[in-house]
Parts: C-alpha cells; structure tokens; sequence
C-alpha cells in the first residue's frame, strides 16, 4: 500500500500548497489525480515518490513509514519507486545517449551486470528502435525522449509508478504507446500506480478510479478559516 496521510507540503511553511490531503493506492491498484492548475498535485506527487519532504502528515510505503526524503531515503524505499515527469528535457542529462540515460539507475545503484540486454528489453516495451538508443536528448523528439525516460523509470522493476503529466506534451499515438506500455508493465509486475493529468476522459479510461483533488482535503479552507 502507498499510503499518504493528511500530507501538508509546500515550498514555504506559512502557505502550503498541500493541506491535510490523505490519499491512498492499493499494490496493482491504478489512481488517476485531477485538479486545477497550480492546485498541488505535482508536489503531492513528489511527496508521493519521496522527493518532496512534507511539513506534516506521514507516508507509509509497503507498511513502512517513510523518516527521510530524496536521497537520504533508504534505497530500498527509494527503488520502490518509478517516477515519470511532463518535461523529459528537464530530467534527461543532455550528455547521455538514451541507452546511458535508461540504463542510468542501473550505474547508480551499482547493478551494471546485464544492464545491455534490460535496456534492450526495455527499448523495446517502449517502442523505441536501436538506432536511438546511440543518440543524445537533442537529437530524439519530446516524443522519443518521453519513451526513454519512461524505460528509465521501469528499469528497476520500481512498485510504485508515479507518472506526472507524462503524457501532457505528446501527440495522441505516443500517449496511447506510453499508456500501453505502463499497463503492460504493471499486468506483468503487479505494481500501482499514481497518474497526475488534466484530462479526464484519459485518466478514467487508463485508470481504476479517478480522484479530484480538491476533494481530498480534511482542511477548513483558507477563507473560513481566516475569517
Ligand atoms: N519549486 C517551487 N517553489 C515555489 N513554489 C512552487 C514550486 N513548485 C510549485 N510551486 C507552487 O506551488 C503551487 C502548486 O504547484 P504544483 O506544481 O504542485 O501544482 P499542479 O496542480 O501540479 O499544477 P499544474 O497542473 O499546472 O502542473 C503553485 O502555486 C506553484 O506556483
């Protein structure tokens, strides 16, 4: 279970952007998340994924609480998780070929041995041909970028997807491609999911339930509570 208990997070302790939302997802279980713009869904979903430290409430991953964030995580915690952002330029590192850039966690984690044959594996599912694979962000479209980031966040077999706007930038093949290939993922791994969108009409279709997030906090909102 991925459980996110009355979560108050923000970047200024005075305004939280977050306040007092509870949001729970079931191992194999898909959630999509709604909301207006600016309206804290991105930062919930980074508190989610343990990049974002909360000012109060507790996640609890698998039965574990979560005690720290980012990359004091443990990595046992920290490996749960694969997280898809809306700009994959913003979190490609321009200098790697997209066979580096998805093979990435793999170095990181120090589990280099047989990483060419997964990051082919995982090229595949996410439908992006070899000849890619040897080229740099700035020469792949937003599209094929999007591909490498997702089979960079599959490589670790994570529980957890938390994909952000993966989709916002795309044309409607490569959503239905990087939808398909999430879903493949999670029938052939069991693993949940949190997808943060603005479109309804997909997040209901790719999704178990869909949640407003407005309707998930406990807090008086600011006006009365100013009053
Ligand atoms: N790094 C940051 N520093 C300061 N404020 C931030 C930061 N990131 C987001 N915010 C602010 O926090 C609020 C919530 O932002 P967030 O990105 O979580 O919303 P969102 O619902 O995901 O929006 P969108 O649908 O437009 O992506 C916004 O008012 C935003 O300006």
């Amino acid at each position: 279970m991925l459980d996110l208990r009355a979560i108050t997070a923000g970047y200024t302790r005075s305004t939280p952007v977050v306040r007092d939302v509870s949001l729970s997802v079931a191992p194999g279980e898909a959630v999509g998340l709604l909301g207006p713009s600016g309206c804290g869904k991105s930062t919930l979903a980074r508190v989610a994924a343990l990049l974002h430290r909360p000012d109060a409430g507790s996640v609890v991953v698998d039965g574990e609480p979560v005690r720290r964030w980012r990359h004091r995580a443990p990595r046992e915690q920290r490996t749960a998780f694969g997280v898809v952002f809306q700009q994959a330029r913003l979190s490609a590192d321009p200098r790697l070929p997209l066979a580096d850039l998805i093979a990435e966690p793999l170095r990181a984690t120090g589990r280099r041995q047989g990483s060419a044959d997964r990051v082919a594996e995982l090229a595949a599912t996410v439908g992006l041909t070899g000849d890619l694979l040897t080229r740099r962000p700035h020469e792949v479209s937003d599209g094929q970028l999007q591909r490498a980031c997702l089979a960079r966040a599959l490589v670790l077999r994570p529980r957890w997807l938390v994909c952000d706007e993966m989709t916002a930038m795309l044309d409607a093949s490569t959503t239905a491609a990087l939808v398909r290939a999430v879903e493949d993922y999670r029938s052939a791994t069991g693993a949940g999911l949190l997808a943060v969108g603005h479109d309804r009409t997909l997040l209901d279709r790719w999704c178990d339930r869909t949640v407003d997030f407005t309707s998930l906090s406990t807090a008086v909102p600011r006006k009365a509570a100013d009053r």
